[in-house]
């Protein structure tokens, strides 16, 4: 499904990210994990369009998707949850909703109506300015939001920075939910047990590079990772 091939990007004059591959398997998850300050956000940008890329190859279902804008990613169905939620506050759950189906023109009531039973608790809130929400409630508004552009793959830039333990599991829950409609996962995340439940061969990156990889399973089970990547 997704295929990054020897990947360099950066920017001005900083290279970020040196010769990296990763590939996510249709219906896949891969979590990404690193140091501050490894390219981890810097990747995401480079997958999502949002930063061009200085040498290799990104291939998405088969097509070569390495000079494609960034909606013509969306439309191809790269969807990234941006970092830090980025919910317009003064929009109530519904309209910052409608704004993520922006690709596809009207939004239309099945996308809202699945939005909705993936997240019971945004449909309570539909009339809700987004910005009087919990963090948590943000975060999981932030994740209904890109489903509205109908994904096959979601990218995640550390979906649980600053959230409760509680919120954290409301995010594990809705995101092994979206896995099993067939919706590949790319996470970039520290925390231990969120990457546990949803990635399925992980990544580290050091330094722009790639250091690790390997079954999720494995890799973030063994002392070393934990002791120097995740801080435990
Ligand atoms: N807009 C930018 N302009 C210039 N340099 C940048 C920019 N964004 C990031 N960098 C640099 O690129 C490098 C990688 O940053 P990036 O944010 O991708 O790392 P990260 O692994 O996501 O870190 P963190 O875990 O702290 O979010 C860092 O040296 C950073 O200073």
């Amino acid at each position: 499904m997704l295929s990054i091939e020897n990947l360099a990007a950066g920017y001005d004059r900083l290279e970020v990210l040196h010769d990296i591959s990763i590939k996510v398997e249709e219906a896949g998850s891969v979590v990404v994990l690193g140091p501050n300050g490894a390219g981890k956000s810097t990747l995401c940008r480079a997958i999502s369009g949002l930063l061009p890329c200085r040498h290799g190859k990104i291939v998405f279902d088969g097509k070569d998707m390495t000079g494609a804008s960034p909606a013509d990613r969306v439309r191809a169905g790269i969807v990234q949850v941006p970092e830090g939620r980025q919910v317009f506050p003064d929009m109530t759950v519904l309209e910052n909703l409608r704004l993520g189906s922006w690709i596809h023109g009207e939004p239309k009531g099945p996308d809202l109506q699945k939005a909705f039973d993936l997240f019971p608790r945004l449909a309570e809130r539909r009339n809700q300015n987004a910005g009087l929400m919990s963090g948590g409630e943000q975060q999981l508004l932030a994740l209904a939001r890109a489903m509205m552009a109908r994904p096959s793959l979601l990218l995640l830039d550390e979906p649980t920075q600053g959230l409760s333990p509680v919120a954290i599991e409301q995010v594990a829950t809705a995101l092994i939910s979206i896995r099993a409609q067939g919706v590949s996962i790319l996470l970039v995340e520290q925390n231990l047990s969120l990457a546990e439940a949803v990635g399925e061969r992980a990544y580290v990156l050091e330094t722009g590079r790639c250091a690790l990889e390997g079954p999720a399973a494995e890799l973030l089970s063994s002392d070393a990772v934990a002791a120097s990547y995740l801080g435990h």
